[in-house]
């Protein structure tokens, strides 16, 4: 089954709507130049109310081990999401660490950038293509930015990879039918402004990935690197 991923949550009720939605994978950001940021305190008091009805994800920016040694025990991740500059060697030894699966983000503007995962191949378990941010941009992520989807026809489709970058309810489907990714992740096409998520839109995402996934012919098949 494909996944679907709600990025950027930080409050008890936006949480609650991406859960009801049915959401796979809830993401935190902890990354102090975040509008999503999250301490490991505000995480810990989030993450009982998952309890199991979704996978939680904790994303990081070339964190340190100091910071996710606090990261993992403040919200008992399902996996890690290593958005930074992160080498193959570095995904690696957080994986042996922290026995968690590792999402590791590549930023994609043209087909030269797929070049970018060839060398996460071994060492994560999942891809998460996201548009490259602009330059200048204080965030390597969550810039509510999409690139062009047609490059995934290049793809080394030997791990599963997640769709990221300027998606929302409008545009889903035609990222799903054109990518066929494993699974897509948003945040900023579900807020009202940056870090303020909307139920509204997080229900409309999430039922529009879902319509989009069931039409897919022929399916997409489940990873051959489940999340526990
Ligand atoms: O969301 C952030 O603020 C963020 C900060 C630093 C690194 C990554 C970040 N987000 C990564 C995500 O997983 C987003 O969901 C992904 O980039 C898509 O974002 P958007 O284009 O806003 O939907």
């Amino acid at each position: 089954m494909a996944l679907i991923k709600i990025c950027g949550l930080s409050t008890p009720e936006t949480l609650e709507a991406a859960l009801a939605a049915g959401a796979d994978m809830v993401g935190f950001v902890f990354f102090a130049k975040s509008p999503r940021h999250l301490t490991p305190e505000r995480a810990a008091a989030l993450a009982p109310r998952v309890a199991g009805r979704a996978r939680k994800i904790a994303l990081s920016v070339d964190a340190d081990d100091g910071a996710l040694d606090a990261i993992v025990e403040a919200l008992a991740p399902d996996a890690l999401q290593l958005h930074g500059r992160e080498s193959p060697e570095r995904v690696a030894a957080v994986k042996a660490r922290y026995r968690l699966p590792v999402f590791k983000a590549v930023g994609v503007s043209t087909r030269a950038d797929l070049q970018g995962t060839q060398a996460h191949r071994t060492g994560a378990d999942w891809l998460l293509l996201d548009a490259k941010p602009p330059k200048g941009s204080a965030l390597p992520g969550g810039n509510g930015l999409a690139f062009d989807w047609t490059v995934l026809g290049d793809l080394d489709r030997s791990l599963p990879f997640m769709l990221s970058g300027g998606l929302d309810a409008a545009n889903v489907a035609d990222a799903v039918r054109i990518g066929r990714p494993d699974g897509v992740d948003v945040s900023s096409g579900v807020e009202d402004r940056p870090g303020v998520k909307n139920p509204d839109r997080i229900r409309a995402f999430v039922a529009a990935a879902r319509a989009a996934f069931a039409r897919l012919q022929p399916p997409i098949p489940p990873p051959e690197t489940p999340l526990r």
